[in-house]
């Protein structure tokens, strides 16, 4: 029963700020790369890993990780809106997860952004091509669970995976690397923004294009060298895949949340969706890293990662 992964960061940026044409060009390839080794490899059951950014999970009812047994991702940036096709095994895979002492909470009706879209829409050109298993991994709502728990969670997913009827399943890990966007953060919000922390579903159009504005330009601030959020940090993200890649996942559990935030930015948290994709790898066995690619990308908000793996003993 083959499995295998693909992690990579995402950006809503990409296609509204542009870097240079050769860094375009290199993630171009590299998505390719993606492309082709999921086409080859042919899943029939993709379980993503990918965060939300108050768009879909909210401060009323926030959950630390969720399953979604049927989700709805909302268009958000250029991203594509509507119904995934969420695969039946998703029932199965959170009644497993649970007998095994995680957790998860289980939505029927989820609504998903970016993170998940952009990954379906790039590798799968839509978000109905292929049966998927969406979990939400909270990354940016504080206070943050122990990472260590988003390894328990991809164990137990991991072993979940073994017992359902699909044969290939694509560990799919969305966010990351190093990155430090500018989403609000409910400790220091004023009244208004907290509010759409709390409770902000279903923005009007001119509040969401006011938003994502403000977003964009701080890509561009970034790059310019103007901006007062953290820089990239590559060193840190060469780190984390080099952990990856010798599969030594373990090594996360003694990280501390706080040091996330100060070495690598806020939003660094997302690299949870990798650690929860490769530790249901490492769940079904030894695996190797057959494809990492790394670049920052100030424009993009994003230390740019895309990384593929398959068993060791395949
Ligand atoms: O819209 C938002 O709130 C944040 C958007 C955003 C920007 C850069 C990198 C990301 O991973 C990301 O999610
Ligand atoms: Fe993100």
């Amino acid at each position: 029963m083959p499995v295998a992964v693909c992690a990579l960061s995402h950006s809503p940026l990409i296609g509204f700020n542009h870097p240079a044409k050769a860094v375009e060009k290199r993630v171009e390839m590299a998505f390719d790369q993606a492309r082709s080794f999921i086409a080859e490899f042919d899943p029939n059951l993709v379980v993503l890993f990918a965060p939300d950014h108050y768009n879909g999970f909210f401060y009323d009812m926030m959950p630390q990780f969720c399953i979604g047994t049927h989700a709805t991702a909302l268009g958000d940036y250029n991203t594509p809106a509507g119904e995934l096709s969420v695969a039946k095994s998703a029932r199965t895979m959170a009644k497993d997860v649970l007998a095994a002492g995680i957790d998860i909470a289980v939505s029927e009706r989820m609504y998903v952004d970016h993170g998940f879209s952009q990954p379906l829409q790039i590798l799968f050109d839509g978000l109905d091509k292929v049966p998927v298993v969406p979990i939400f991994i909270n990354s940016v709502a504080t206070p943050l669970c122990p990472v260590g728990r988003i390894r328990q969670l991809g164990t137990a997913v991991g072993h979940a995976s073994a017992h359902i009827a699909e044969q290939r399943v694509l560990f799919l890990g969305s966010g990351g690397l190093s990155h430090d966007p500018p989403v609000p953060q409910l400790e220091n919000a004023t009244e208004e923004v907290a509010a759409r922390l709390i409770d902000g579903r279903n923005p009007t159009p001119e509040e969401r294009a006011r938003r994502q504005a403000r977003v964009i330009a701080s890509g561009l601030e970034l790059a310019a060298g103007t901006s007062s959020m953290r820089p990239i940090n590559p060193e840190w993200d060469r780190q984390f895949l080099d952990l990856i890649s010798a599969g030594e996942l373990q090594h996360v559990d003694a990280w501390d949340n706080a040091w996330f935030a100060e070495q690598a930015g806020n939003s660094s948290h997302e690299v949870r969706t990798w650690i929860a994709a490769y530790a249901a790898m490492a769940a079904r066995g030894n695996y190797v890293i057959n494809y990492r690619f790394y670049e920052p990308v100030p424009e993009w908000v994003a230390g740019f990662a895309v990384t593929t793996a398959v068993s060791a003993d395949a």
